[in-house]
């Protein structure tokens, strides 16, 4: 909460470098022997998380206790996620947490040598700190929490972006997508800073900008939903758009290469505003006659070619709309069963109601845009 009213510029927080954690900290830290030595070197994402499993490890004698203290003891990334919880994901959500849990088991088993070599600075086993539950821990902490700032590439680090820190305080700000702040570190102050370019009113919660996300990206990184998210979208796979075309199509194929050449192929989504330009653009670049296929450039011009065009391409949407619905509904009646049958996981399930609660909304906006788009071809 804001003591006092911010006004558009004013800093909301700016924190000095020393209170960062970062590789530096890391490199000054007991581990920095160890990672100067360690071959391959670690990654610099490596040497953070090995940082706070084993401060957490320290307990009572850890000079960051006041700060892991206040870190959640779990999240709700969807790797952290039950699998059966994953499965009633959105497609493209769920191949992405699937490489995500793929990733971080990955990023565990080739850590295992390093772990290893840390033992002489623990009486207790090292598997047994640096557990899969331990790493996963930290990684969804530098995932959801970890502010952008760039450092040098050294030696002593694999070449993989070391761009992570770890900023007390700073990331106790919650995510609004309504709001515009300024956030980077001031070479000259030494302090990371973030301001308000939107302001903020006295006594109220003061909110950051993590980005332009939509929701899926939202719960994908930092494992929660935003409502009424101005970037929410629904995404539509090329699959999909093929179905609701005539399969009798003979130049269906080179359509779709055309599509794919121009990168269109992908990030077709349907908004709070409607089917986007993309989505339509696409359509009806696959609702083109025979006879009119040599004006496939006009199209991605963003130019008229016929009444029919449109309109054809207007229905074909409104198809896929109605499909999406009727599928929206079908999950959402899905996850509220799962809810009354699995009360263990009430709270993963409810995330991934609300997922779906809002793409309900989003199409059910664009059906009533696409029947307003339709008007002057009735
Ligand atoms: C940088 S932390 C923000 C502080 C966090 N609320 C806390 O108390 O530790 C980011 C995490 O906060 C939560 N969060 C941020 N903005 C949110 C929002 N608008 N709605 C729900 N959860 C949010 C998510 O769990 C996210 O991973």
């Amino acid at each position: 909460m804001s003591k006092t009213s911010l006004r558009e510029g004013q800093m909301i927080i700016s924190l000095p470098e020393s209170c960062l954690l970062t590789t530096d900290t890391v490199i000054r830290s007991y581990l920095g022997t160890y990672i100067a030595k360690c071959q391959p070197p670690p990654s610099p994402l490596l040497a953070l998380c090995t940082f706070l499993v084993s401060e957490k490890h320290a307990g009572d004698q850890s000079l960051w206790k006041p700060y892991l203290d206040i870190l959640p003891k779990a999240y709700t990334c969807p790797v952290c996620l039950e699998p059966k919880v994953v499965n009633l994901f959105p497609e493209p959500l769920k191949a992405k947490a699937e490489e995500q849990r793929a990733r971080v088991q990955g990023f565990f088993s080739s850590s295992r040598d390093f772990f290893s070599s840390l033992q002489p600075l623990f009486s207790e086993a090292v598997e047994n700190i640096f557990s899969y539950s331990a790493l996963l821990w930290a990684w969804c902490t530098v995932n959801t929490r970890a502010v952008y700032m760039k450092h040098g590439q050294r030696k002593c680090f694999s070449p993989e972006p070391d761009t992570y820190a770890l900023a007390p305080y700073l990331d106790l700000l919650n995510h609004s997508p309504d709001v515009q702040v300024k956030a980077s570190f001031n070479e000259k102050t030494r302090c990371y800073e973030v301001r308000t370019a939107s302001g903020c009113r006295k006594h109220e919660q003061v909110f950051i900008c993590y980005g332009p996300h939509d929701n899926q990206r939202l719960l994908l990184e930092y494992g929660f939903v935003s409502i009424q998210n101005p970037h929410a979208c629904v995404y539509v796979s090329a699959e999909l758009l093929v179905k609701y075309l005539p399969s009798t199509d003979k130049q269906m194929n080179k359509k779709i290469s055309i599509l794919k050449d121009h990168d269109f192929i992908e990030n077709l989504t349907f908004g709070w505003d409607g089917p986007s330009w993309r989505l339509l653009t696409a359509l009806k670049l696959l609702c083109l006659e025979a006879e009119e296929f040599t004006c496939w450039k006009k199209i991605l011009l963003g130019d008229i070619i016929s009444d029919t065009n449109e309109k054809r391409s207007l229905v074909i949407a409104q198809k896929i709309c109605h499909y999406f619905i009727e599928e929206t509904n079908a999950m959402l009646q899905k996850v509220s069963h799962m809810k009354d049958e699995e009360v263990a996981l009430i709270n993963q399930l409810t995330l991934v109601e609300t997922l779906w609660t809002e793409e309900l909304k989003i199409l059910q906006a664009s059906d009533e845009i696409l029947n307003s788009l339709q008007m002057p071809f009735r």
